[in-house]
């Protein structure tokens, strides 16, 4: 296969520029390197266990930026991976409900999946100056992905970044919960659930999300999600507020425009 270096882009300094070429490979520590911080618009991205509650607190920070902020509400888009545009939930479909998928093949529908949603629905966003809120991202494929043992977190990191173009979020909101605790919440379709994969399985996924967490402090807001809703959700208000300063001025409320003999 062929491979045409892209041309570096005008923003980028000589370290990016380099960091945009090394391979995203890091030996002891997994720490993700961003390659391409988006110059617009901001992306906060939720992770963790199934069941941790990670769509609660996406919806509830949504509700407050609209409520409480005034933000418009089309500049904020929640979206998801696995299934954030039509080819996504076909994906979703095949990877969620369908037969085995072989280690190597899962994480490259994981990652196809998440090459569309970036390229035609996430990028377009952030260009606008626009909030998007995911319910996972690519960390969710190195502690996934990378937890079955087969495949090194390292490698699917890789494999994760080449798909985005190096895109990664400006803040990453960890919901940690124990396995056990989210087997309790879940309830019995959640047991069988995390079951079917086995608790094994889910611990080292944690463990991995904790790791990526220790390697990244600067994008990684680590949040006890055992706690009440509301208690959680003033974290993540806590969590997000530098990220939200970073907004494009076009995301600040913007005062109605005045009637020319009001002035
Ligand atoms: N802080 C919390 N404490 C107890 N239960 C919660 C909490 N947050 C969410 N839940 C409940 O846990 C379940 C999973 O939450 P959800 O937001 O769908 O998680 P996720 O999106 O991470 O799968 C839901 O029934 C939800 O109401
Ligand atoms: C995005 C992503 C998800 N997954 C898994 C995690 C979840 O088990 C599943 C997504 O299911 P979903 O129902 O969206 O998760 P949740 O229960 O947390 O709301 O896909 C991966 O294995 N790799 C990935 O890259």
């Amino acid at each position: 296969m062929s491979r045409t270096e892209p041309a570096p882009a005008p923003h980028e300094d000589a370290l990016q520029a380099a960091a945009r070429h090394a391979p995203a490979l890091h030996s002891t520590s997994l720490r993700i390197p961003a390659t391409h911080p988006p110059r617009r618009g901001v992306f906060i991205s939720f992770e963790g266990g199934d069941g941790a509650g990670k769509s609660t607190q996406m919806r509830m920070l949504r509700d407050h930026l609209v409520t409480e902020r005034s933000v418009a509400e089309d500049l904020i888009l929640t979206t998801r991976e696995p299934g954030g545009t039509p080819l996504g939930e076909s994906i979703r479909e095949l990877l969620l409900h369908g037969e085995h998928v072989e280690p190597r093949a899962e994480a490259l529908l994981y990652a196809a999946d998440r090459a569309h949603h970036i390229a035609t629905v996430v990028r377009p966003h952030l260009a606008r100056g626009g909030l998007v809120l995911g319910d996972r991202y690519l960390d969710s494929s190195v502690a996934y992905q990378g937890a079955g043992r087969e495949l090194s977190p390292e490698e699917i990191a890789g494999l994760s970044l080449w798909a985005v173009d190096g895109l990664l979020p400006h803040r990453t909101i960890l919901l940690d919960v124990p396995t056990s605790a989210l087997d309790e919440r879940r309830g019995p379709a959640g047991k069988d659930r995390l079951e079917s994969a086995g608790l094994e399985f889910h611990e080292a996924v944690r463990e991995e999300f904790l790791e990526l967490a220790r390697a990244d402090p600067e994008r990684y807001a680590v949040i006890d999600g055992t706690r009440p809703r509301e208690e959680v959700h003033a974290e993540v208000l806590a969590s997000v507020a530098e990220v939200l300063s970073l907004f494009d001025p076009t995301f600040e409320p913007v005062p109605p425009p005045r009637h020319r003999d009001e002035q």
